[in-house]
């Protein structure tokens, strides 16, 4: 039936929590529903579908539903009458409470088509949410976690969500493949490989020294001499250099339905659930702006806490060196086996450096994890995808840039590795990109952060990293529910 609706809602009302709709036909006023928690709720005397006929002994049919709030909003002051025709048939539902972790943002003060903005609940990416009906195809009830708030209001419903993104309804596109081309416009990825055109020859010339620098090179050291693996130089510029060509298994499986679902869906369904001890630890997964200390930070931690913390030995194809070990620096393996566990998608991520493969396998992370251990690995953004998975259950934490002005005071000795393998002090563009490429990770990933840490000072960025990266083992944390009841 064509109706047009009205809300009961706003907070004055002594009816909050009720929204009407007119029949246009016949001009009848009916309730269209009952905000979970709101006085009419509480007050259990309207139901959805009840027709109301008069308010203080006024008429309603016929006018708009705006009209008969005005004649509710009269009498605010005193006792109110409805004069009621009850649903004959009132709807049995057996409503279960659901929470989800929304993956778009929506607002509904810019949102034309919801019937009772005053009444719609606005959210962000990452926002978790407790749906509590959804009888309604088109309007869920909805509470945003954490609330005092005993009354739900109107978010939409999966399946408007989706044609709302597919029509582009709000500012932020959603990007459904986004976990295979992240940062990289057409445009940044036409002058990266300028860039890396301009960069070859010069690399190729000093590719012996390069080679016997990441041989010297100490990253792989802390100062009692422990080895720390997967701090290499190659590595790092590999995934660096070629984020745009990065491939995670991700990509491979991006069909598959965990994949498709946590990209495609506007909400992705979450429990809160508290590790088992005996369960594996949870892999802790730092994502960031090139630069922005990712590499640092995790080096610290495991160089400060060896007990509890360690990094993942990353494959390559690489010849082994005579002073190298095999499971030490990296797991030497031909290309050929490189190819065959990229075919077998064991990379969470991999890419090509100077001619050789270096890759990080949910294996290597799993040795580490079942070790007893926290693995701690540093992610491209388009490994999300592969890391978030039931054996995995990635805490991801972003890293992210203090303010303009602060980042560029602390960062005043900090070196930026160049894509030549050297590393010189950080120039303003250095800075003013790393800030770019921020932004762009929170605008498109900021939904699969499960905490952010703001790297100003690197002592207390570190001590914050260290007791996130323990409360996602020992408390309860919101995980895909996926994790816990592996779909069929
Ligand atoms: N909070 C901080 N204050 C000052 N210097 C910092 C801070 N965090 C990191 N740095 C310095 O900034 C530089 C870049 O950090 P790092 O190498 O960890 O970057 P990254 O995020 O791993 O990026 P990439 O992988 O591209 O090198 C290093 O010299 C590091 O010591």
């Amino acid at each position: 039936m064509p109706s047009s609706f009205g809300s009961l809602a706003s907070d004055s009302d002594p009816l909050k929590g009720a929204t009407i709709k007119r029949n246009e036909l016949t001009g009848e006023i009916f309730v269209a529903r009952v905000i979970h928690g709101g006085l009419a709720d509480r007050s259990g005397l309207l139901h959805a579908g009840d027709r109301i006929m008069e308010v203080n002994g006024f008429a309603v049919d016929g006018l708009e539903p705006e009209q008969v709030i005005q004649v509710v909003q009269a009498c605010a002051q005193g006792t109110i009458m409805f004069k009621v025709v009850p649903i004959t048939e009132r709807p049995v539902h057996s409503q279960t409470t659901m929470y989800v972790r929304a993956m778009a943002d929506y607002n509904p003060a810019v949102d034309p088509n919801i019937p009772c903005p005053d009444a719609g609940v606005s959210f962000t990416r990452g926002d978790v949410l407790e749906i509590v009906d959804q009888t309604d195809a088109l309007w869920w009830q909805a509470r945003k976690l954490p609330t005092s708030s005993a009354c739900a209001g109107l978010v939409p419903s999966t399946a408007l969500l989706k044609r709302k993104q597919r029509e582009f309804w709000w500012s932020q596109p959603y990007q459904p493949h986004a976990c295979i081309h992240t940062l990289s416009t057409v445009e940044e990825e036409e002058d990266l490989m300028a860039l890396e055109d301009k960069c070859v020859e010069a690399d190729e010339e000093t590719f012996e020294s390069e080679e016997l620098r990441e041989a010297d090179d100490d990253c792989g050291f802390n100062k009692d001499q422990m080895y720390l693996a997967g701090f290499r130089r190659s590595l790092r510029l590999c995934r660096r250099r070629f984020h745009s060509s990065v491939q995670s298994s991700c990509q491979a499986q991006c069909l598959s339905s965990c994949c498709y679902s946590a990209l495609c869906s506007p909400y992705e369904e979450v429990v809160r659930h508290q590790r088992n001890l005996q369960d594996p630890l949870r892999l802790v997964a730092l994502l960031g702006a090139p630069g922005v200390g990712v590499t640092e930070l995790r080096r610290r931690l495991i160089q400060t806490h060896p007990q509890l913390f360690q990094g993942a030995v990353p494959h390559t194809s690489r010849p082994q060196r005579d002073d190298e070990e095999s499971g030490r620096e990296y797991h030497f393996i031909s290309r050929e086996i490189f190819d065959n566990m990229i075919h077998d998608n064991k990379f969470l991520e991999y890419g090509e450096y100077k001619g050789n493969y270096y890759g990080t396998s949910s294996e290597a992370v799993s040795a580490v994890l079942n070790s007893g251990k926290i693995c701690v690995i540093d992610i491209e953004s388009n490994a999300l995808q592969a890391v978030r998975t039931p054996e995995l259950r990635a805490f991801v934490v972003y890293i992210k840039p203090p303010s303009a002005e602060r980042l560029r005071k602390t960062r005043h000795n900090a070196q930026i590795l160049t894509n030549y393998y050297a590393t010189r002090p950080f120039k303003e563009e250095d800075l003013v990109e790393l800030e770019e490429s921020a932004q762009k990770l929170e605008l498109h990933f900021s939904q699969f952060f499960d905490h952010v840490v703001v790297n100003e000072e690197l002592q207390e960025a570190c001590a914050e990293l260290r007791s996130a990266a323990t409360r996602a083992q020992e408390q309860p944390q919101w995980v895909p529910s996926s994790w816990i009841r592996p779909q069929q």
